[in-house]
């Protein structure tokens, strides 16, 4: 086991959140290889050691320090109380970039229409203290029993009611379930144990880390366009381009022309084109982007 100062240990997320998280480092940079039942993944930075571990449990071997640091749900990090520095929100989802949202959910037809309507009832969830908490706030007194998964299911034969994930709504769809009220929203985090935080060496690292994960993260739905524009509609031009800085404008060899660089939402790029095509843009290129770093 090396654990030379020089080596920081890196708990990422398996399941759900597995696919994106590894994506994610690729395009911060890191090429992750994980061959099958492997639970080491290798990766091309001999500073850094992972380990894919469950989603739920990353929290606890962070604040325990068997990890320096993880990647995981802020989610499971609450729920299991987990004593952890959070170095930064990372906002990326399963499928979306929406974050994940835990509620309280009934069968369409149920009579229950507010959590108060709960009392006397029963829940399941996979989240048992975050759920008991709720119903505490709302001064509900039900019983909450704890869920392996596939909660869905077991509304309404074996419980009154559900707290689970939602992401794009299509599982609550498909099972023909109504949400009374939302718990929580999370995205997934970095974490550091205090441990690893108080080390300057591992401390770097992990900045380096998040400020590589956050640059990819902003530059996923960016892009870049560059065009050239006669002098004459430069105004209008500009006043197209939604940046949330100002466009980079360079004077051509042709003092009529100049050239115009910024970085747009790549969902507005497909009403944009046309637009600065009227005004007479040319050699308009579209280029993707691997990091924005502030
Ligand atoms: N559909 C989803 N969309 C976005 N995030 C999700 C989704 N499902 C799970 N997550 C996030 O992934 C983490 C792990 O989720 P979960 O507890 O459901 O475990 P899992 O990895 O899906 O494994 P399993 O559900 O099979 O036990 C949580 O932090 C959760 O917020
Ligand atoms: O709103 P949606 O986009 O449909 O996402 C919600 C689904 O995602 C999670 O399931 P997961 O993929 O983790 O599978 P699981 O049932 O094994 O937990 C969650 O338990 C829901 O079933
Ligand atoms: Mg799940």
């Amino acid at each position: 086991m090396s654990e030379s100062k020089n080596t920081l240990r890196l708990g990422l997320p398996k399941g759900s959140l597995q696919e994106p998280t590894l994506e994610l480092l690729k395009r911060a940079g890191f090429n992750i290889v994980v061959s099958s039942r492997s639970y080491r993944p290798t990766v091309d930075d001999d500073q850094l050691e992972l380990r894919l571990l469950r989603a739920q449990e990353i929290g606890r071997y962070v604040d325990h320090g068997f990890l320096d640091c993880g990647i995981t749900g802020r989610d499971w990090i609450a729920e299991n109380n987990a004593d952890v520095e959070v170095l930064t929100d990372l906002r990326y989802s399963k499928a979306t970039s929406k974050p994940t949202r835990w509620v309280l959910v009934v069968p369409d037809d149920s009579p229950v229409k507010t959590v108060k309507d709960l009392e006397g009832k029963r829940i399941a969830t996979e989240a048992v203290d975050m759920t008991k908490a709720y119903l505490a706030k709302h001064g509900v007194s039900a019983e909450v029993e704890f869920s392996w998964g596939a909660t869905e299911v077991k509304v309404p034969e074996l419980v009154d009611a559900i707290v689970d994930i939602t992401e794009t709504g299509s599982s609550l769809r498909a099972n023909k379930l109504r949400i009374v009220d939302t718990l929580m929203e999370s995205y997934p985090q970095f974490v550091s144990s205090k441990a690893a935080y108080a080390d300057a060496w591992k401390r770097e690292k992990m900045e380096t880390l998040v400020l590589l994960l956050k640059g990819a993260l902003e530059a996923r739905d960016k892009v870049g366009l560059k065009m050239n524009v006669p002098a004459s509609s430069l105004d209008k031009v500009v006043s197209t381009l939604p940046s949330a800085r100002s466009p980079t404008i360079s004077q051509l060899a042709t003092p009529e022309w100049v050239a115009v660089e910024t970085v747009i939402a790549e969902a507005v790029v497909r009403e944009i084109i046309p637009r600065l095509k009227s005004l007479g843009a040319e050699g308009i290129v579209e280029y993707p982007l691997n990091k924005i770093v502030h």
